[in-house]
């Protein structure tokens, strides 16, 4: 992305955490100047103080936009020290699960260009797809700019609802702890078969990795590749036979887990 734009009259971020410190992280390595960064964070760590950005003081008054990463729990204390910037000067973009887009008109002021985004901490090495959704307020130009600043660390997906969010959140913003679960769990599996923790661990991140990349490239879908991976009545179909029964195997258990997490949202939300 061209930073420019938001290099000249500043970026503000709200919560320097995992997923603000992921979404930094992208942006820096993506040639965002860090002088045009204020970092707004209770604990400044040693590695945020290390990346030159600015860190408390005042909030800069004209800044181009404010990005929201605190935690839904936090939001009522955190966000009205960005309300000096409400009004449509700054647009706002917050990742933050849950919280709905008029909690943030409601604290900001109902003129105010707000996105909800939902990264995933991919982001932080450019790998993170990222839905959107603006309010009333977000201009086409507004919601190119959060666009951009969220292709500079991975995919975009605009939404057509804020109704989305919540499921949207349960796929692809939790998703990679369901996949680091998997590369855990499948690698416990292996040593529980006599492998060293070592090469288990080896044998199931790179499964993981290499599985994912060619489900990205190839002109297959991921039903196909997996049928290319199922000798009949080979060792695949074996534990397919486990993994694909409806209730007890991924089938039932992601469709328990992905409600589950939709379902926090909404209730995070209220
Ligand atoms: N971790 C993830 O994978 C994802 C998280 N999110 C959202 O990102 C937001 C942050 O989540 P995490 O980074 O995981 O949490 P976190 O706890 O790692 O980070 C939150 C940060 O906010 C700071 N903070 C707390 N009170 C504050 C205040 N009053 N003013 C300024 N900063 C304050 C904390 O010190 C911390 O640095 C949440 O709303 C979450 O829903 C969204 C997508 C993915
Ligand atoms: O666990 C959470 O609530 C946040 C939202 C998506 C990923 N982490």
């Amino acid at each position: 992305m061209d930073f420019k734009a938001i290099e000249a009259r500043g970026l503000v971020l709200l919560g320097h955490g995992k997923m603000g410190g992921a979404l930094l992280s992208g942006w820096l390595r993506q040639g965002l100047n860090p002088q045009a960064v204020q970092v707004i964070t209770p604990h400044p760590s040693e590695a945020l103080k290390a990346t030159g950005v600015r860190i408390g003081g005042p909030v800069p008054s004209d800044a181009a936009v404010a990005v929201v990463a605190v935690k839904p729990q936090k939001m009522a204390g955190a966000l009205p020290q960005l309300a000096p910037l409400g009004g449509g000067r700054t647009l706002f973009v917050s990742v933050a699960a849950g919280i709905r887009l008029a909690a943030y008109e409601a604290v900001l002021g109902a003129g105010t260009p707000v996105v909800r985004a939902m990264p995933n901490t991919p982001a932080a090495i450019g790998q993170g797809i990222t839905p959107i959704i603006g309010n009333a307020s977000a201009s086409e130009a507004d919601l190119t700019l959060a666009e951009g600043l969220l292709s500079a660390v991975g995919q975009v997906v605009r939404l057509d609802a804020e109704s989305q969010m919540d499921a949207v959140t349960a796929v692809s913003g939790s998703g990679p702890a369901y996949v680091f679960h998997l590369i855990e769990t499948l690698a416990a599996a292996g040593v529980a078969e006599g492998l060293s923790p070592e090469l288990a661990l080896t044998l199931a991140r790179a499964t993981v990795a290499g599985a994912g990349a060619l489900a990205m490239q190839s002109p297959d879908d991921p039903a196909q590749l997996r049928i290319n991976v199922t000798s009949p009545g080979g060792t695949t179909a074996a534990a397919l036979a486990v993994l694909m029964e409806a209730e007890t195997g991924f089938p039932g258990l992601l469709n328990r887990a992905v409600h589950a997490a939709a379902e926090r949202g909404r209730e995070l939300g209220k």
